[in-house]
């Protein structure tokens, strides 16, 4: 799959990367790194994404905005893999933000079950 039109190069290049990503399963993971991870299976994949989270963590604390950029890239991929592997459909994850709109964190905090 090649890269995406110039025009779709706004929030629509994750559905694209998606896309991509689940072309990989079943590929050889000896020319993809996607398949590579897929065939790591879920362990693996749940580290790496833990793994730059903690990269983006760091990069906004100590390495300033052009490693967020780079580091946000990564996590967002590897977030995208995990989704792929759990069989999460990225749509979901859209609605599920789409519903949060007009909802304030604050409400929802304050809604929630004692302990939860
Ligand atoms: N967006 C990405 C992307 N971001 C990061 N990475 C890879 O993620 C890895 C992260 O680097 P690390 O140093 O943390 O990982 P590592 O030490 O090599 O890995 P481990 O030893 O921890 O497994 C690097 O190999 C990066 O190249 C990505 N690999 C692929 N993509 C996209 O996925 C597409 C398909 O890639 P392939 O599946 O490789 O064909 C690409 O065209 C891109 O669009």
């Amino acid at each position: 799959m090649t890269a995406p039109e110039p025009e779709a190069l706004d929030a629509r290049v994750l559905d694209h990367l998606n896309r991509v990503v689940e072309s990989r399963k079943g590929a050889d993971p000896d020319t993809s790194y996607t398949a590579k991870l897929f065939a790591k299976g879920p362990n693996k994949i749940a580290q790496k994404v833990g793994e730059e989270a903690t990269e983006v963590i760091i990069a906004a604390l100590a390495e300033g905005p052009d490693k967020v950029v780079s580091e946000s890239a990564d996590l967002l991929y590897h977030l995208s893999v995990l989704w792929a592997q759990t069989g999460v459909a990225p749509e979901q994850v859209w609605a599920e933000l789409a519903r949060r709109f007009g909802t304030s964190g604050l409400e929802e905090k304050a809604g929630r079950a004692p302990g939860a």
